[in-house]
């Protein structure tokens, strides 16, 4: 990926959908999410996804309640009065636990095998283990639920015995809070490490996905084209380990609220009618003024996303380029750059903190006001004496845990916009990898057909830029028979690499029929030799690392390279070493003409791919390449290149051409010059 996409942002009819903060966000995420839950390729299976992921919250509440009810009876077996103090908030509890598996327990019941039912029917392989895993942290998670209910009844005894001065009992709480949190202690920590596994597996799974989709159809050499995608390379690293990461989080966050609604709504509705309305007036006001506010924060957190990326960039840029900045002693300019970079991402982050803040104005003093407002509202009851003070400080404490509940979206919004902002690129992202999979039958530009066959050859070829299209060469024709050579030569910029690029499919935009051999019988040598990260043995080799060839082929063509050398140099095949720097470029050309021989294809392409030989070595490599009956097309300026080649393509860089055998070419080039 270039820097120069990094600039670029979402289109203005984009960038308005995705700075929403609404219901689209919840859609976005499980269009994301659904494949690897829920891998059916349906209409609608996003929302039998979802309700899927309802059943198994529901079912999940049963075992909450035979966990709570299981502690609860052991503790009551040890301490006696524990079941008789503090049976009111545990019946609320579980009462509101209890209501609902009850009606749903043998729905639930049905969930597991149908989950695992439509997973195997996928045509995707089958994967249920990580249900398996989000069951099990559900469990734990409701566990841990359960526990903290205890343990606060339990530190709720133990402190009232300390004040009151009893000693049997404060030991014998002290013993029992000892118990707890020796079982809990189990829970807490594989429900850290459940989640953090489920992360990773997940992970792990859309990382293969999206790498799978990112190298299928070319989608990495296309997304540069894409002004609209910056720097895949953060989408696929960061932004899906943040997504997979946060997902499991709000999804736990999210589920303990839902506790919190069941368990306490009782509790309030019971208290005070009034003021469970005012509680969800409340917080549904909150939640709207944020929602509004918070969409500014979710554009400002993609930005940072995209800035901090693109500062990176540029300092990868400046290692892979370490040699032609010191070279041209360009320190002060890349380090300009750099802080230009640096600089955006700064300002950024400025106004987003600046919104934070703003926003902190609102969300401070909303949160204050619920520590006072339900007494607020109660206190005319009290001081009328309807209610007791023991109602007031419960129906408190109930409608706190509710408002974190509903007000969630307030609380939790940075965290919330920032998530949603990974949501909008890993979106964006998909939606191109998609468009990538499924070629579209209408494009605003006609295309070359390519045809596979037995030789090369191109009918009436018109090769047009991809982009602002701009033609370069009309109504080419030529047949290039087996064992043949082709030398295009031009001046520069006239076309000579597009054309190749069109043989190879990478470009395609015009007119015309390519007919060539299916690509694996083909080999591209690029302008700039590229050298992969890895062994001797894996350049040699590349892109076929599996080839089965003996380390004295390696060496026989390392010799016909004039590189024999080389292994000596380097310690052997297997050494690993940055290529790119440590080889001449003439080396890492003569490299390159080893890997085509060691490919053993039939048919050569090479662009301007002995250009840094010496002239000995360049008529040293074409020599074997005619005499292995390789069908090859060259790129060069130099006409030494000529003579290897039974033809010559001119292209004169206004679309014309001419096709000639190099014998006459080579006159016609004299009696001009
Ligand atoms: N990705 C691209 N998108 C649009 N135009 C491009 C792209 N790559 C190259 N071009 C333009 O297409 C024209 C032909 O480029 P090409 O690389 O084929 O030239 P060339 O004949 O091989 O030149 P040289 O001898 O300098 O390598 C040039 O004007 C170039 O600027």
């Amino acid at each position: 990926m270039n820097g120069s996409a990094l600039n670029g942002n979402e289109p203005t009819s984009a960038k308005n959908r995705l700075n929403r903060f609404d219901l689209s966000l919840l859609k976005r995420f499980a269009a994301i999410a659904q494949p690897y839950w829920y891998p059916i390729e349906e209409k609608n299976s996003g929302r039998i996804f979802l309700g899927l992921v309802l059943l198994l919250i529901l079912f999940l509440f049963a075992l909450l309640t035979v966990v709570v009810a299981a502690l609860t009876l052991l503790i009551q077996q040890i301490v006696p009065e524990f079941m008789a103090q503090t049976a009111g908030g545990m019946v609320a509890i579980s009462r509101g636990v209890f209501s609902v598996p009850q009606v749903f327990l043998p729905i639930a019941g049905l969930l597991i095998p149908a989950i695992a039912f439509f997973s195997v029917r996928s045509k995707a392989a089958p994967r249920w283990s990580q249900w398996v895993f989000l069951g099990g942290l559900l469990t734990l998670s409701l566990c841990v639920s359960g526990m903290n209910v205890i343990i606060s009844y339990v530190g709720n005894f133990f402190m009232t015995a300390l004040s009151e001065r009893d000693a049997p009992t404060f030991w014998r709480f002290f013993i029992v809070y000892g118990g707890v949190f020796a079982i809990a202690t189990p829970f807490v920590v594989y429900y850290r490490f459940v989640q953090d596994i489920l992360g990773l597996r997940w992970r792990d799974w859309m990382t293969g996905k999206f790498l799978g989709q990112y190298f299928s159809n070319r989608a990495y050499y296309d997304i540069n084209a894409a002004s609209s995608i910056d720097n895949p390379d953060q989408r696929i690293s960061e932004d899906i380990r943040n997504f997979t990461v946060q997902s499991l989080a709000f999804f736990l966050i999210f589920l303990g609220a839902f506790i919190d609604v069941l368990a306490f709504t009782g509790i309030l509705l019971s208290k005070s009618l009034f003021l469970a309305i005012f509680l969800v007036g409340y917080a549904i006001f909150g939640t709207v003024v944020v929602a509004i506010l918070g969409r500014r924060l979710i554009a400002l957190n993609f930005r940072q996303l995209q800035r901090e990326a693109n500062f990176r960039y540029g300092l990868v840029h400046v290692r892979d380029n370490a040699e032609s900045i010191a070279f041209y002693q360009g320190e002060q300019q890349e380090m300009g750059q750099l802080r230009r970079r640096f600089v955006d991402v700064l300002r950024n982050f400025n106004f987003l903190i600046g919104w934070q803040r703003n926003m902190g104005f609102f969300r401070t003093p909303y949160r204050y006001a619920t520590f006072i407002l339900p007494s607020a509202i109660l206190a005319p009851v009290y001081f009328s004496g309807d209610i007791q003070f023991g109602d007031i400080s419960q129906a408190t404490f109930a409608f706190n845990q509710i408002f974190d509940a509903f007000a969630l979206v307030v609380l939790q919004i940075n965290q919330l916009s920032e998530f949603a902002a990974g949501v909008n690129r890993l979106e964006t992202f998909t939606e191109f990898l998609d468009e990538e999979d499924t070629p579209s039958l209408s494009t605003d530009h006609s295309e070359i057909a390519t045809e596979e066959g037995d030789r090369i050859a191109l009918e009436n070829v018109t090769l047009m830029t991809p982009r602002n299209p701009r033609t370069l060469v009309d109504d080419l024709n030529l047949n290039l028979g087996t064992g043949e050579g082709l030398v295009i030569v031009g001046h520069s910029g006239a076309g000579k690499s597009s054309l190749l690029r069109a043989i190879a499919g990478l470009w395609n935009t015009g007119d015309g029929m390519i007919m060539r051999p299916p690509l694996s019988d083909m080999i591209f040598l690029p302008q700039r030799p590229y050298m992969v990260l890895g062994t001797l043995r894996e350049q040699l080799l590349y892109p076929r690392l599996d080839a089965n060839i003996s380390n004295d082929e390696l060496y026989e063509a390392l010799q016909r390279v004039n590189l024999k050398d080389l292994p000596e140099r380097v310690d052997g095949f297997d050494t690993e070493l940055d290529w790119a720097t440590v080889l001449s470029l003439g080396e890492q050309q003569r490299l390159a003409f080893a890997r085509l021989l060691l490919s053993k294809a039939r048919y050569a392409v090479l662009d301007e791919a002995t250009s840094a030989l010496d002239l000995a070595n360049e008529q040293h490599l074409y020599e074997h390449l005619k005499n292995t009956d390789t069908t090859f097309i060259s790129v060069g300026h130099r006409p030494s290149l000529l003579q290897y080649h039974k033809y010559v393509l001119e292209l004169k860089g206004d679309t014309n051409w001419q096709l000639l055998p190099t014998e006459e070419y080579q006159l016609d080039v004299n009696a001009f010059s």
